[in-house]
């Protein structure tokens, strides 16, 4: 028995995934007049909208105003601490993805001109995907241009036992209304901190295992402020740690975990409830790449710095992407996004575009939060030889001072002739103060630029100029200057 037959569909570009990178695509396009088919298999929005940076934040926020009430006392404030009603605080961060979702929706996308297709895309042959939806429906499309834009997945790693026990990743974790007594969570990259720290201000009991240093792309000096603050928090952490062995815990539920220590011991850990937050795969599974002619490496699909893939009419951006010259993958929002503007430029204009690789910001949303744009300062110095580091410390800002809020610093890397290399900086609301040094790097401004600044009085960036500013401390109150000054001393 054969089915109806297949919807034959040719437009100018398909998109395939409905995440941050092909919505951004495809809105875009649209809007430009290009004809736009979007496939989506899941929930519009993608893993940023469901089960990413939306309710990530969103629980953050709610721990952190639980957190703020125990800083009562200090500030002479007081009255009964308030009670945590874990499931509303679920149902609340339900609510802020419910609110954005329409943004997202089919509907909006339907009505920007769009032909949104619910279904699975792979490809048959270098210049069209076929479409399966749930009901049996097919559709091929052929389009003049492909955009692969599908995401990545949480990567489990080899525990004997894992497959046997119940594990969030942050495709569970939100919708999950029972609070852990005891909350695992392994791996302590972005999502394992945020994490951590949510649920130990929520009241949850936190241990944090990692098989390497904390936050182990960032600058160590800047980690070391989050860590501090993990640790008053209650939060137990294991680094250089590695978990082998995982079994149900008590009563089925959570996990025990046989770790192997780095210095060759071995520790066992329970919790309620584990997290397994150690990492990303690309989604490329059941695609048919190779028919495609698209080629895939181990972090993802191969791409130059027009995210090109191996089949020139095929573009792969988001998450999917793997790295390029050799840089690791950015997988962040604003780099889908970016990556997205790129492709319209390419596609729709045919114009030469080239994504970003120097300066690339990125947030952890800790309290407080790491922020940092450009290179580490062991990345500048592998890079550059020779690297000027700038500090200053929020304890001499006195926005910091009023706020009782003045652990971290800004730091700020500066390169020959004053060229500024790269930013990085821990403290409460890090991230508002990244994009002057963004815009800095990329307009390749100098460091006297940002000392320049009239910083607004108080506020937290004036600790941006004063750091940017202590370049010039040395030769300002040098012997040069001073014996410049007694010699203008004797001028009428
Ligand atoms: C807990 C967490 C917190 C995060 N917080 C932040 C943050 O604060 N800031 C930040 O910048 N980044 C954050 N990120 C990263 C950010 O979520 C991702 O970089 C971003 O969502 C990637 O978008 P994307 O469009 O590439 O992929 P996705 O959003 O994953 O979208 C891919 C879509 O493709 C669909 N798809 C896959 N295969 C097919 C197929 N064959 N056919 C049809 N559809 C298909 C999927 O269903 C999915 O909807 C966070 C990630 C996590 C896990
Ligand atoms: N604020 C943000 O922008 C934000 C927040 C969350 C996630 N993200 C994105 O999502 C990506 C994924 O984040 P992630 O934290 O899941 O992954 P990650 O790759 O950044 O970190 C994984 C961590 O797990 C540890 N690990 C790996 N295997 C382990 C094992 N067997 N036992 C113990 N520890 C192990 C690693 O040492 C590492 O520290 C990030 O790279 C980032 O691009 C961004």
């Amino acid at each position: 028995m054969t089915g109806p037959a297949p919807r034959r569909i040719e437009t100018d570009i398909c998109v395939i995934g409905a995440g941050a990178a092909g919505l951004t695509v495809a809105a875009g396009a649209a809007q430009m007049g290009a004809g736009v088919v979007l496939i989506e298999a899941g929930r519009m929005g993608g893993e940023c909208l469901n089960t990413g940076c939306v309710p990530s934040k969103a629980l953050l926020a709610r721990a952190a105003a639980m957190a703020g009430t125990q800083g009562w006392p200090a500030l002479g404030l007081s009255g009964p601490p308030p009670v945590v009603d874990f499931r509303a605080v679920k149902d609340g961060v339900a609510a802020v993805i419910a609110a954005i979702t329409p943004m997202d929706s089919a509907a909006r996308f339907q009505g920007l001109g769009v032909d949104v297709i619910a279904a699975h895309a792979r490809f048959i042959d270098r210049d069209r995907v076929e479409a399966h939806a749930t009901d049996g429906t097919i559709t091929i499309i052929r389009a003049r241009r492909f955009v692969i834009a599908t995401g990545s997945k949480p990567a489990l790693p080899p525990i004997e036992g894992l497959d046997r026990v119940v594990a969030h990743t942050n495709e569970t974790i939100f919708t999950d209304r029972m609070q852990p007594a005891h909350l695992l969570v392994l791996g302590g990259g972005p999502v394992g901190v945020e994490m951590a720290q949510a649920h130990i201000r929520l009241g949850s009991a936190v241990t944090l295992i990692t098989a390497h240093d904390l936050l182990p792309t960032e600058d160590p000096e800047l980690v070391e402020v989050i860590r501090q603050r993990l640790l008053a928090e209650g939060v137990a952490l294991i680094d250089h740690a590695r978990a082998v062995v995982a079994e149900p815990g008590p009563g089925g539920d959570g996990a025990r975990l046989h770790l192997a220590l780095a210095d060759g011991g071995s520790r066992l850990v329970v919790g309620d409830q584990l997290l397994v937050a150690t990492g990303r795969r690309p989604v490329v599974d059941g695609l048919d790449l190779a028919a495609a002619g698209v080629m895939v490496d181990d972090d993802g699909i191969r791409v130059d710095r027009s995210m090109q893939t191996t089949n020139r009419r095929i573009f792969a951006i988001g998450d999917c992407a793997a790295g390029i010259d050799g840089a690791p993958p950015q997988r962040f929002t604003h780099m889908a996004a970016h990556q997205a503007g790129i492709v319209l430029r390419r596609a729709l204009f045919r114009l030469p575009a080239r994504v970003e690789t120097r300066a690339i910001p990125r947030v952890i949303f800790t309290d407080p939060e790491l922020a940092r744009v450009g290179p580490t300062e062991a990345e500048a110095l592998a890079r550059h030889g020779q690297v000027t580091v700038l500090r200053w410390p929020f304890a001499e800002n006195d926005r910091a001072r009023t706020d009782g809020r003045t652990e971290g610093m800004v730091k700020v890397l500066v390169g020959r002739h004053g060229r500024i290399l790269g930013a990085g900086i821990a403290g409460v609301h890090a991230g508002e103060l990244l994009g002057m040094w963004e815009l800095a790097i990329r307009s390749r401004l100098k460091i006297g630029a940002v000392a320049g600044l009239i910083a607004a009085y108080p506020t937290r960036g004036e600790a941006s100029k004063r750091a940017a500013g202590s370049h010039f401390t040395a030769r300002l109150f040098g012997p040069r200057i001073r014996r410049l000054v007694r010699l203008l001393r004797h001028l009428p």
